[in-house]
């Protein structure tokens, strides 16, 4: 495992050590204490400080932006970092924070879905406009809106399934597993021994680990969601939800809801808990880390000291070509050939027309990839000599000692570049290394166009939300100084056409990338 992990990590080393050319945006992590970030309307929480990055090089001046927001339309705060505001200017930010934040409180939210579970059947009301619970009092309000009626407790226990997903949104992105990939991962969490779930951005997961709960089953877990998605308060006590920002660790109703994560994390001294984490795909790895780091330091916290060496077990559900970085901050971490598949409303991810499945989404975890068994009708295999479970077209490579595909495919030794490539790929003597038969030999690298890394195109870089949210915001700052009006009439017009041109060009890039 260690070997087929260290491949990859040289591929990407190759990509990145081939930086020189990088442009983009990358997060600063190590600001200084001493100045706190500002606070921006979505969180209340912390900014994360950033560095625009030319050819390579960083520039001096950093800004702050929103952790949470990967679209400027849904968050456009921007402050250079060494940026005085002025008294007036501060008090309208904050006023401005003020009128974001949910209309009601968290205690309000449990107060009403108290009532509401008391009221008749007839009486239960769902605002499909406002994605909010009525009670009879409201209903005046919201007569002309979408309303259903008859809401059930079956459909009070799967909010997910009435509440519509936040996808139109980079900032949610909220992909729901289908069924079927989340009862998988129920039986496993399951048959693995854990007793508590705490579900960082998996909504449908812990409603259906409560389902099968409450349900009578022989699974005995409980679960705590936290996720940035308010809607989520009005169907969960104080005790099974927690408003939270997993780009900073913030949680919004303060101390109270921090100590009901912590007290999850460190019942029976912490044993039996694991964290399922599945994050935007667009959110940066690093944050996503730092975050993490701290739950675990939670976690540890009420351990005793012969229990030092122990980790935290962790479920990282993410893109496979994010190897190198999660395994750069989690060492112990490996990559399952498991393909969390059949999102429910992600085309991409879902079996395509061949029954082939396409999904790049993984779980990285750093629980012994032996003790997780794959389901062999659903074309895994267990590889003896790797220990662990496989698809059934990775095949063992002799001279790399591994199973060396990332993809499902049979990947093929290269002995010029010494490792496995993609079956699509040759080996390309101007470059010095394999490539797609049609790359070009002149660029930088064929790899990604935002980031340089060889192993996956622009459409399907960590960084591209980052850098688009922060080149439009840097641009915005200059154009403010530029005649305005005369600008924002030419930029209207023209961004029409560049964006239809550049979604062309994604959905190509999509598919050149699924199919190469
Ligand atoms: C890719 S979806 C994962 C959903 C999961 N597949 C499920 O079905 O349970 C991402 C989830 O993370 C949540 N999310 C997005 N940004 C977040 C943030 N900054 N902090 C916490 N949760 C966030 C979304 O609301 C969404 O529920
Ligand atoms: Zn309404
Ligand atoms: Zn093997
Ligand atoms: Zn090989
Ligand atoms: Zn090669
Ligand atoms: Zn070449
Ligand atoms: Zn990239």
């Amino acid at each position: 495992m260690a070997t087929s992990r260290d491949r990859l990590g040289t591929l990407e080393a190759e990509g990145s050590s081939g930086r020189q050319g990088y442009s983009g945006v990358e997060v600063v992590l190590s600001s200084d204490p001493a100045t706190p970030a500002p606070l921006c309307p979505h969180e209340l929480g912390p900014t994360l400080l950033f560095v625009k990055v030319n050819q390579g090089k960083e520039e001096t001046r950093r800004f702050y932006a929103c952790s949470a927001c990967r679209d400027r339309k849904d968050c456009n705060f921007f402050q250079w970092e060494d940026e005085k505001l002025s008294g007036a200017r501060l008090a309208a930010r904050e006023a401005h924070n003020r009128s974001c934040q949910p209309p009601l409180s968290r205690s309000q939210c449990v107060e009403r879905y108290l009532k509401f579970i008391e009221l008749p059947l007839s009486q239960r009301k769902f605002c499909q406009s406002c994605q909010q619970l009525l009670l009879p009092d409201d209903e005046e309000k919201h007569h002309e809106h979408q309303v259903v009626g008859d809401v059930s407790i079956t459909q009070l226990k799967r909010p997910s399934k009435l509440l519509y997903p936040l996808e139109n949104k980079k900032t949610n992105a909220q992909y729901l597993f289908a069924d079927r990939s989340c009862l998988f991962l129920v039986d496993l969490l399951s048959n693995l021994g854990f007793r508590r779930v705490l579900c960082v951005g998996t909504p449908r997961l812990h409603e259906l680990i409560r389902l099968k709960e409450s349900g009578g089953t022989k699974s005995n877990i409980r679960s705590l969601l936290l996720d940035i998605d308010f809607r989520y308060s009005q169907f969960y006590m104080e005790d099974s939800f927690c408003h939270y920002n997993m780009f900073n660790h913030h949680f919004f109703d303060g101390k109270a809801a921090l100590e009901v994560c912590k007290t999850f994390l460190q019942e029976d001294k912490g044993e039996g808990v694991i964290m399922v984490t599945d994050p935007p795909f667009g959110g940066l790895v690093e944050p996503l880390a730092v975050t993490f780091k701290k739950l675990i330091a939670m976690w540890k916290e009420g351990h005793s000291q012969d229990n030092s060496q122990k980790e935290l077990p962790i479920f990282w559900i993410f893109p496979y070509f994010f190897e190198s970085r999660i395994c750069q901050f989690f060492p112990s971490f490996c990559m399952l050939d498991y393909q969390v598949v059949d999102y429910d409303n992600h085309a991409l991810y879902k079996h395509g027309k061949t029954g082939r499945k396409q999904s790049p989404v993984r779980i990285f975890t750093n629980i012994p990839p032996n003790k997780i068994i794959l389901p062999i009708e659903e074309g895994y295999r267990f590889c003896p000599l790797c220990q662990r479970y496989v698809s059934l077209e990775n095949q063992h490579c002799e001279h790399c000692n591994s199973c060396t595909s990332k993809d499902g495919r049979k990947w093929n030794h290269c002995f010029l570049c010494k490792k496995c490539v993609k079956p699509s790929w040759i080996h390309c003597s101007i470059c010095n290394h394999c490539a797609l038969p049609d790359h070009s030999c002149k660029g930088p690298k064929d790899g990604c166009f935002i980031c340089g890394e060889l192993d996956h195109k622009r459409s399907a870089c960590p960084n591209i939300s980052t850098s688009k949210k922060v080149n439009k915001a840097v641009r915005k700052q200059k154009q403010r100084k530029s005649n305005k009006m005369k600008m924002e009439t030419t930029k209207g017009q023209s961004m029409n056409h560049t964006s239809a041109t550049r979604k062309k060009k994604r959905r190509e890039r999509t598919h050149q990338y699924l199919c190469s």
